[in-house]
């Protein structure tokens, strides 16, 4: 029996700071929540220590190590929310893919997918539960390990942005090789939409019985669709998606949990995303806040949106950005966040500067109330 297999998706810690939760479900707060995107990462000398010399999809198999990394900013930091280390690529290796982690390379698939007869390849059936039981078994630890401090987030890729990675193989500027298949392949590009749905599905639901107190899908590659194709190859499976785990829940007699849809540079897509049945719609720093709100209608929370280079600012001008930033979001309803990911050169200061400014400025909107 590995360590730690004895630890159990039950007798959870009491939540002491559900913050986040009450803001994704519009609830009154006493500060405005705040997390970041790839807040477990390389921008941490202790993160970089850690994973030094480690595969980084071994790194993503180890709930020990997952749980040590998930837990690292938040020693740190006063985040509201955790979110757990693991990697969006984890399913498209549950369905039989290969890929690797290479250094200064990035997500590397030796054999993608180059024409539709390839789809044979991938695994008939997928077990989740054992492809993608070291990541239930990471959410149980870490959830026990956080001693309810603050809730613990899981997340998956949507399944355009997963397309896209096991077509182009990597990192791609144009996504061309991905898109090919949309105009050229549509039907066999729905049947991998499809399938990975429905694997996305039961990973979500499982994340949440093993422990996740909310999730995030993650549709980073929304920005190289227009609003066409976001409408047939993209929008429909993130709707399918945030329908099909809300019942599944229900069924497993579970609470519902808020859901939160990102969709990097789908910004001609807000009205859609925020009916498309997600507590939360998170923002890309190329949308206005106000914009923003009147576009979704008081109908969602909304999470992000400071543009990761302001972190590369002096913490004064951090402080006067979050400042107009939480003014245009407004205090209810709204989770600060950066409009992607952390950078690996981010000083750790900034970040701190960065959550600071958020609890001090909404602190002191919400007392002039
Ligand atoms: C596109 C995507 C990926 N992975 C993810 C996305 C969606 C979010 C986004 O739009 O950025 C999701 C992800 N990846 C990681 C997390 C962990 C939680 C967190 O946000 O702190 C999350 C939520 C860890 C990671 N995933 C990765 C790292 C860095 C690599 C390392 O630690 O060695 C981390 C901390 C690697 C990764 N994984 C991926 C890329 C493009 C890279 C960067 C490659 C590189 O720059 O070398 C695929």
């Amino acid at each position: 029996m590995e360590k730690n297999d004895h630890i159990l998706p039950k007798d959870f810690p009491e939540l002491k700071n559900d913050t986040f939760l009450r803001a994704a479900r519009g609830e009154e707060v006493e500060h405005v929540p705040v997390w970041c995107m790839r807040q477990a990462g390389r921008y941490l000398p202790e993160f970089r220590e850690f994973r030094a010399g480690k595969d980084f999809f071994q790194t993503c198999r180890s709930p020990e190590d997952c749980c040590e990394l998930t837990l690292q900013p938040l020693r740190r930091f006063p985040f509201d929310a955790a979110i757990i280390f693991s990697d969006i690529l984890v399913v498209p290796q549950a369905l039989g893919m290969d890929v690797q982690m290479l250094a200064g390379k990035g997500p590397t698939f030796p054999e993608p997918l180059k024409e539709p007869d390839d789809l044979q390849r991938l695994r008939k059936k997928v077990d989740v539960a054992s492809e993608l039981g070291y990541v239930f078994r990471a959410i149980t630890l870490t959830r026990h390990k956080l001693e309810g401090k603050v809730p613990l987030i899981g997340f998956s890729g949507a399944p355009w942005t997963l397309m896209s990675y096991m077509i182009e193989g990597g990192g791609s500027t144009t996504h061309s090789k991905a898109k090919r298949w949309l105009y050229r392949h549509p039907e066999a590009s729905h049947v991998l939409l499809k399938r990975l749905t429905d694997i996305i599905v039961e990973y979500l639901v499982g994340q949440v019985k093993a422990g996740a107190q909310a999730l995030q899908v993650f549709e980073s590659h929304a920005g190289c669709l227009g609003p066409v194709e976001f409408k047939e190859f993209a929008l429909p499976y993130l709707k399918d998606i945030a329908c099909r785990v809300k019942d599944g829940l229900k069924e497993e007699g579970l609470d519902n949990i808020p859901m939160v849809v990102f969709a990097k540079d789908g910004h001609y897509a807000l009205e859609d995303l925020s009916q498309s049945h997600y507590e939360v719609v998170g923002l890309d720093w190329t949308i206005d806040p106000r914009a923003a709100r009147n576009r979704t209608g008081g109908k969602v929370s909304l999470q992000g949106n400071m543009d990761p280079c302001a972190l590369y600012a002096t913490k004064e001008c951090i402080s006067e950005i979050v400042k107009s930033m939480v003014e245009a979001f407004g205090t209810r309803g709204y989770i600060a966040n950066l409009g992607h990911g952390l950078y690996p050169d981010m000083d750790p200061e900034s970040v701190g500067a960065f959550v600071e400014a958020v609890h001090a400025h909404s602190r002191r909107l919400l007392n002039h109330k």
